[in-house]
């Protein structure tokens, strides 16, 4: 497996990965069609925030599995176009919370106590110290817009230096804004009550420029940091406000254009502060996020739960054990369902029995849908999935009951349309040994595994023999066999034989089994070897 590495991260991370056995290449700062060469023959790519994961990156990379960021903002790569290609986008969203919350508290005092400058100007011989008379954090009320994991961070630290908090985060509870002391307000008063407004949340279409001008006069006063995205605060607007005194103050650490332009009106307005986004750049930070991404690429070659995946169904560590032989199985029983219906499909109704009820089962309904889409020739896997069933207009159901008669837990999968439907079971055997049960209400015991047939014949006698004598007729070695009528009371009526066969039943052979009036249906089914 190959990892491509467009952005810097920490050896740990690039080790991590090298002792898992991947081959690791580093290609910092490609972009366009270098970028799109480099990724042709990559299972995984790791970024920051420095590459542009677009559409045409994933059309490149065939065999991207993983898009792994290194650290929180995703505002980089297009998340749909992932999903859409069927790879997963995961971030680290912990480890570098707070050396960005620090790089905040940092950049606040640096603008209110106007470091930078005083710095610059000192380093040049100038002793300036009557030109400086700074502000306290102490006793001021600090705004944070997005509470989330920097804003919390930011907030307890400067709670702690005697700041007064209020916040703007319309997805955030009050009991948790609550715990932090903080009060929850509008976004009008958030701007009009601080006097440091910091802002904390993703680059969104709704955040995008959410504050400018108006925001900024409503402000009136104080100080404005921006240590999230840029993008969310307008460049030009707050160069303006700092420069006509509307603010006293801004710190800026990231910006709507990275690297930026010599024109950027912040970096013409002395009372602006810039970092060339540096909120994680701490080697703990970096240590962690890289750690965190080379482990969840592990995780993701291994078809393992990826922790943080953001476009994936992801199943808490400690369950995946008792989920994970499931995943197969549900995939199989859709596999199988698709291939033995005849018709279009528009429904898929995955049903869960007995034990499996009581799990998390968001993934393993996403492989049923694999296993249903995949015969149809469709390029799918569990990430791509249910948007493809949402897209095609295929309704998916799940449906779960703790009771079950038989097994101790049963998967069905049943596709249908407006018509007619099919339905497939599955179970376990010994915790792990999958067996098809019921295909269409036929009580069957079918090991799924490689080339399958399913026959549908009347009850008669002969039939049997004739199927046996057409496969070996045809050099077709019978591996197993299970035959089940409707009811076990009924004779003559229709019944269903499922065949674990050697090799592949070609055109030829199902035309010659149908010849014979006693045989209603024939169905092929293929499934990998490993299933
Ligand atoms: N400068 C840096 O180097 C650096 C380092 C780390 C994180 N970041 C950035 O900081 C930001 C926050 O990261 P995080 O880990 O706290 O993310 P998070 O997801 O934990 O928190 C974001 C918060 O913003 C809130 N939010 C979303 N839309 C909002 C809106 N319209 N109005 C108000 N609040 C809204 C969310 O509810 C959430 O609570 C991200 O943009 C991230 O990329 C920057
Ligand atoms: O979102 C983040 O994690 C930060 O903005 C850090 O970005 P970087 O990894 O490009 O420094």
């Amino acid at each position: 497996m190959k990892v491509l590495v467009t952005d810097p991260i920490a050896d740990a991370g690039l080790e991590r990965l090298r002792d898992a056995g991947y081959e690791v290449e580093t290609a910092y700062d490609v972009e366009g069609d270098a970028l799109l060469d480099a990724v042709a023959d990559a299972n995984a790519l790791v970024v920051r925030s420095g590459t542009e994961v677009t559409e045409e990156v994933f059309e490149a990379a065939p065999n991207l599995v993983i898009v792994g960021r290194a650290g929180i903002g995703v505002d980089n790569i297009d998340i749909d176009a992932a999903t859409d290609h069927g790879v997963i986008v995961a971030n680290a969203p912990e480890g570098n919370v707070r050396a960005a919350a620090e790089h905040t508290v940092a950049m606040a005092f640096a603008a209110a106590r106007s470091i930078p400058q005083a710095h610059a100007r000192l380093k040049n011989g100038e002793w300036a110290k009557s030109d400086y008379l700074g502000t306290e954090v102490n006793g001021k009320t600090l705004g944070v817009v997005g509470l989330g994991r920097v804003g919390q961070e930011v907030a307890k630290k400067l709670g702690n230096l005697g700041m007064d908090l209020v916040a703007f985060d319309p997805y955030i509870s009050e009991e948790r804004a609550d715990q932090l002391g903080a009060e929850l307000v509008e976004f009008e008063t958030c701007l009009e009550r601080a006097d440091f407004l910091t802002v904390h949340t993703p680059l969104t279409p709704e955040t995008e420029g959410m504050i400018s001008t108006d925001e900024l006069e409503t402000m009136g006063s104080g100080y404005l940091v921006n240590c999230a995205r840029g993008g969310v605060v307008d460049e030009p607007a707050l160069a303006q406000a700092v420069d006509d005194g509307v603010l006293d103050g801004a710190a800026v650490d990231v910006f709507a254009d990275e690297p930026v332009d010599d024109d950027n009106p912040l970096l013409a307005v002395d009372d602006v502060v810039v970092t060339p986004h540096l909120g994680a750049s701490t080697s703990a930070a970096q240590e962690n996020v890289a750690t965190s991404i080379a482990d969840q690429i592990s995780a993701a070659f291994k078809e393992e739960p990826v922790m943080n995946a953001l476009n994936a169904p992801s199943v808490d560590e400690s369950a995946f054990p008792r989920i994970r032989p499931y995943i197969g199985l549900a995939e199989t029983a859709g596999k199988v369902a698709a291939q033995v219906f005849d018709g279009r499909i528009s429904e898929v109704q995955v049903r869960y029995e007995g034990d499996i009820a009581a799990e998390d089962i968001e993934l393993v309904t996403a492989s049923a849908l694999k296993g249903v889409f995949e015969p149809l020739e469709w390029q799918v896997n569990s990430v791509n999935a249910p948007r493809i069933a949402e897209e095609r207009g295929i309704e998916v159901t799940e449906t779960k009951t703790r009771q079950t008669d038989d097994f101790q837990s049963l998967i069905t999968v049943t596709v249908g349309n407006d018509e007619d439907s099919l339905g497939v079971c599955g179970t376990l055997f010994a915790g792990d040994d999958p067996r098809i049960v019921r295909i269409d209400g036929y009580r069957v015991d079918a090991i799924p595994h490689g080339h399958m047939l399913v026959a549908r014949n009347y009850d008669k006698p002969g039939v049997i023999g004739l199927i046996g004598t057409v496969l070996g007729d045809h050099d077709i070695n019978i591996a197993g066999m299970f035959n089940a009528r409707r009811s076990t009371n009924e004779t003559n009526g229709e019944a269903l034989t499922v065949y674990n066969l050697d090799s592949a039943v070609s055109d030829e052979v199902v035309a010659e089994l149908l010849a014979d009036e006693r045989i209603a249906d024939v169905k092929r089914i293929t499934l990998n070897g490993d299933e």
